[in-house]
């Protein structure tokens, strides 16, 4: 503890629909009570995130440290942040505070309370390294980095609806987020049709005339919890992508029990999944994308995808992993 001279802390008061307030009022009367020093930078925006991380990590000092406290969108936008700052290569601390938390769950770090993440994280003498992924627009070069997963299709739609639906607000303030996101796959089951894509890897194409959800992840989980790709590792060096072709009928409703009970769904003979250092993905039909649960708006795709690893100061244990 004795070399941090600084926290630099990035905190969402809006995530896990303002239930984030409580853990930070924990962290904050820790680090009063044991003198450590630190800046609170709230994100007052949708996707303040981004600017404050920059800007953190271009004057950021040998002795300090940044703490992300949010949710996986506060931590996809702080990494985001970092990685077009001038040094990339800023380690990031992290504090699940969000609804969801995949990449908490993915690193298995969602049971650890706050309290004994930040102690253990402050007793860190080096960061580790933890795998993320780079998706490059084919189109125009444009790079964006995520945690969890970058979907088109289904869970893409699911995030849409959730977001835009009008009961969204009265439900999270019922605390009933779930419900919205519940209310919404039925809508998306009914509405989302299957779509063309072709997917490059090694030397090889795959392509599909109806793909359903598309998913490019790097750890199991998306949707706050639920496992689309339970053999997928966020310290392999390698990205997975899941297809999981247009059914109906029966046939989804099979799929969707095996999906949330045990995973037996990789076996699906609609189901197809790859795990690879780097592929591509093209859809050229407009859809929704959703990237560690933020909207990427309905287009084409044309993504070159790549697993790449990014430096972190959370207590994970890698022998967990392996
Ligand atoms: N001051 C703010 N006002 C409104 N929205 C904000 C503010 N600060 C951040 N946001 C937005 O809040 C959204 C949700 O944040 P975040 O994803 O961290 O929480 P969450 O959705 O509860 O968690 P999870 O993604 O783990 O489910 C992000 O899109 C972020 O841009």
């Amino acid at each position: 503890m004795g070399k941090i001279k600084k926290l630099e802390v990035i905190f969402n008061e809006r995530a896990g629909n303002g239930q984030s307030k409580s853990t930070w009022k924990k962290i904050e009367q820790f680090l009063i009570k044991n003198d450590i020093n630190f800046e609170l930078h709230k994100t007052q925006h949708d996707g303040d995130g981004v600017r404050i991380a920059k800007e953190l990590s271009n004057t950021q000092t040998p002795d300090s440290r940044i703490l992300v406290i949010g949710g996986d969108g506060t931590l996809n936008q702080s990494l985001n942040g970092v990685l077009v700052s001038n040094r990339p290569e800023t380690a990031l601390g992290y504090i699940p505070s969000g609804s969801g938390n995949d990449f908490s769950r993915g690193i298995n770090i969602k049971k650890q309370k706050p309290l004994i993440l930040l102690q253990r994280m402050l007793a860190m003498d080096e960061p580790v390294d933890i795998d993320i992924a780079k998706a490059t627009n084919q189109t125009n070069g444009e790079q964006k980095y995520f945690v969890n997963n970058i979907g088109m299709g289904f869970d893409a739609s699911a995030v849409y609806y959730t977001n835009h639906s009008k009961r969204k607000d009265v439900l999270n303030s019922l605390k009933m987020g779930t419900l919205a996101y519940v209310t919404s796959l039925v809508k998306v089951i009914k509405l989302q049709g299957g779509f063309p894509i072709d997917v490059k890897y090694g030397d090889k194409i795959k392509h599909f005339d109806d793909a359903y959800i598309v998913t490019a992840t790097n750890h199991p989980y998306f949707g706050g919890g639920i496992a689309i790709d339970p053999k997928a590792q966020p310290f392999d060096h390698k990205l997975d992508l899941v297809v999981v072709r247009k059914i109906t009928g029966l046939t989804f409703v099979k799929l969707f029990v095996k999906l949330l009970s045990n995973g037996s769904h990789l076996n699906d003979p609609n189901v197809w999944y790859i795990q690879q250092p780097e592929f591509s993905v093209n859809i050229h039909q407009s859809e929704q994308g959703q990237m560690d649960g933020e909207e990427l708006n309905k287009h084409e795709f044309d993504f070159d995808f790549k697993s790449i690893q990014h430096k972190f100061w959370i207590p994970i244990n890698i022998n967990e992993h392996k």
